[in-house]
This record gives structure tokens, C-alpha cells and sequence, in this order.
């Protein structure tokens, strides 16, 4: 049995914890809202991220976060990447002040607004090396509400460290949620988090009620910038056909479970951003990796239309019919 703190409790940091629990760990679910901590405790649900499921008994909560460390061998964050800092912040304190080590993972899909950087570049600053040994991260095709409803699910572990990613995959791993391991750390990032932007599109194309060959080209064309892009910063282009890659860009551009997705039908059939993103109450990732891997674009020295023209659509105002004029007219070129 492993002792796991899992810090982050909204859908999906939830749906982890319970799938570990489930399989016998001890887990702690670190809430940064006392009221969510006693709903999980007392009720054994948490309604505003995963209505109407019951959670398991055996899943702790709590709103301290040293307490939720004390004796764990894992520490997983799963909060919205503009929070990483903060809650990563915490976790050091803990870390130096209890003088504990631990295996350090995260599961969130982001790049950081103005520097670009990815989330376990974010975490290496602010926990210092000596309070955890191994770094890895979960990604690949996963919606928490498939998971909570135990929907076949397999996911890849990125971490250059095999033993941290291993204990990982031992503590998740039952009938229905299958963990592979990879030692891709960048790749399974990245394509975690750029297959964001490119479901927002898919989920525009439906809401202006195109169809499969659109959703289609745009998913193929939209892996050859996460691709790119990946390259680009160091990935092992490999990972992009794997489940952290095309894995996760299917679920998310297909399914209406996805929140950038879901995002992107709005926005197709015509809502405001501010409404939508009122409206979703959860993180939709996307809109700002979408400016993050635009302003990179350049120093990258990469063309990436499928990007700038949601980039534009988004910050810029550029109707959606324009933007797909724009792109279906482009220069004819061959496949790359
Ligand atoms: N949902 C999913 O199916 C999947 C999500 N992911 C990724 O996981 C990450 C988290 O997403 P998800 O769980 O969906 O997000 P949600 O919007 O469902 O929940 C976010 C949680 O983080 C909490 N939070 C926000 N800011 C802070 C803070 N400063 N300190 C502490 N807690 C904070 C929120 O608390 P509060 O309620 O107070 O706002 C909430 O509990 C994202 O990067 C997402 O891309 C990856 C795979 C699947
Ligand atoms: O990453 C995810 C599924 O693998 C979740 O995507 P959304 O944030 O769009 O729901």
C-alpha cells in the first residue's frame, strides 16, 4: 500500500484520488476549501466537480496540507496551471519544514502565461530538489467523469525516473485504468497540453455545425503543430502517436466531455468567451496555452496556422468563418 496526497480537488484531482483509494492506498485529497474537504469526508461526494458520484469511503479529505503530506510517498498536484506556483509553493514549506521526501507528480495541462514553461519546469523552481526524488507527470486521454464511472481508461506516465513512475503506475493501475510508463517527461507535457488548443477548434467546427471531415483534418493538421512545436522544445516526436499525443487529442477533441471542447462548440455557435467560461465553472486550459504556444511561435521559427487563427478568433476578434477562409485558402502545399 502506498501513501499518496493528492493536492487539488476539483474533477480531476478528485477522480485520481478515488481510483487510488479504490485500489487500497491510504490517500489524502488536499482541498484548499475547508467546506469541500468536509463535503468529501462527511457525504463522499464532491457535487460541483463530479455530481452525482460516490466517492470512496476510504478517500480522505483535508484542507491541511501538512497533514495531508505527513508520511506520504507520493505527492500528486492537480490544480489549473496558473495555480501551480502557489500550491507548489505550499508543498515546499511543507516539504522543508517536515523534512520529508517525496516522489513529486502532477497531472495538469498547461504552459505558464509569459514565461511558456511547462509545469514540471514550474514545479523544479519553486520545490527544491532535495524534498523529492523523481518527477513525473500523468497524462493522456482521460476525462475525470469517464474515470469516476470506472470507463476504460489508459493513460501514460512521463518521467525520466523509471522507479518514480512506476510507483505511480502501481498505485493507479486496476481492471479498468491501465498506466503505461514512458520516459518522455517534455513530450508527455506537451502534448497534454497543446492538444488543448486544437480541441477548442474542433469543438468550434461542430458548433458552426461542419462535420467528421472537418473535425478530422483538423485534428491530423493540428497534431503536425503539437508535433512541431514539441520537436521543437525538446520532445521525442514518437510521443505524439502515443496516448500523451493522439491519444488525448482524440478524447479531447471529440468528446463532450471535454471542457476545452465544449468551450470551442460555444464559442462556434456564437457565445462570448466571458460567457462560456462563466458558464463552465472548471478550468478550460486552452485559452491561454493557446496565447502561450502563439507568442512561442516566432522564437520557435515555426508556422503554425491552426494556432494563430484560433489565437486570433480568440484575443483578436477575428470572426470564425474568417479564420477557416483563412486556412482553407492558404497556399496549396504538399503534406508534411
Ligand atoms: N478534468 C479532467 O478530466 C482532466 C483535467 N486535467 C487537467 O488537470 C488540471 C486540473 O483540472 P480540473 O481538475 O479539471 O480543474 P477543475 O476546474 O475541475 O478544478 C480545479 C481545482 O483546483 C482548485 N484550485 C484553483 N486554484 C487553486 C489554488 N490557488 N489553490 C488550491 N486549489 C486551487 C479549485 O478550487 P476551487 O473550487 O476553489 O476553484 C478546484 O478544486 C488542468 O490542468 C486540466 O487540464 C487533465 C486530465 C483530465
Ligand atoms: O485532458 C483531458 C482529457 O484527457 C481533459 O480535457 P478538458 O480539460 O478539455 O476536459
Amino acid at each position: 500500500m502506498t501513501k499518496v496526497a493528492v493536492l487539488g480537488a476539483g474533477s480531476w484531482g478528485t477522480a485520481l484520488a478515488n481510483t487510488m483509494a479504490k485500489n487500497g492506498n491510504q490517500v489524502v485529497l488536499w482541498s484548499h476549501k475547508e467546506v469541500q474537504a468536509a463535503e468529501i469526508n462527511d457525504k463522499h461526494s464532491n457535487e460541483k466537480y463530479l455530481p452525482k458520484a460516490k466517492l470512496e469511503a476510504n478517500l480522505q479529505a483535508t484542507a491541511d496540507m501538512a497533514f495531508a503530506l505527513d508520511g506520504a510517498d507520493i505527492a500528486l498536484v492537480v490544480v489549473p496551471t496558473k495555480a501551480i506556483r502557489e500550491v507548489g509553493g505550499q508543498l515546499a514549506d511543507c516539504l522543508k519544514a517536515s523534512g520529508q521526501k517525496v516522489i513529486l507528480a502532477h497531472a495538469t495541462k498547461g504552459l505558464e502565461q509569459g514565461t511558456h514553461m511547462r509545469i514540471s519546469q514550474m514545479l523544479e523552481e519553486v520545490v527544491p530538489a532535495e524534498c523529492y526524488s523523481g518527477l513525473a507527470v500523468i497524462s493522456g486521454p482521460s476525462h475525470a467523469e469517464d474515470v469516476i464511472k470506472s470507463d476504460l481508461t489508459a493513460i501514460s506516465i512521463g518521467s525520466t525516473d523509471v522507479k518514480a513512475a512506476q510507483a505511480l503506475q502501481e498505485a493507479l493501475a486496476n481492471e479498468s485504468f491501465r498506466p503505461y510508463t514512458n520516459s518522455d517527461l517534455v513530450g508527455s507535457e506537451l502534448g497534454g497540453a497543446l492538444k488543448n488548443i486544437i480541441a477548442i477548434g474542433s469543438g468550434m467546427l461542430i458548433g458552426k455545425g461542419y462535420g467528421a471531415n472537418a473535425q478530422a483534418a483538423l485534428l491530423t493538421r493540428g497534431l503536425v503543430e503539437i508535433r512541431q512545436v514539441g520537436k521543437a522544445l525538446g520532445a521525442n516526436a514518437e510521443t505524439f502517436l502515443g496516448l500523451a499525443g493522439i491519444g488525448d487529442l482524440i478524447v479531447t477533441g471529440m468528446s463532450p466531455n471535454s471542457r476545452n471542447y465544449r468551450a470551442g462548440r460555444s464559442l462556434g455557435q456564437g457565445k462570448a468567451l466571458s460567457q462560456v467560461e462563466e458558464e463552465m465553472g472548471m478550468v478550460i486550459e486552452g485559452v491561454n496555452t493557446v496565447k502561450a504556444v502563439y507568442d512561442l511561435q516566432s522564437s520557435l521559427k515555426l508556422d503554425l496556422p491552426i494556432t494563430s487563427a484560433l489565437y486570433r478568433v480568440i484575443y483578436e476578434e477575428e470572426s470564425i468563418d474568417s479564420a477557416i477562409k483563412d486556412l482553407m485558402t492558404r497556399p496549396l502545399k504538399a503534406e508534411d
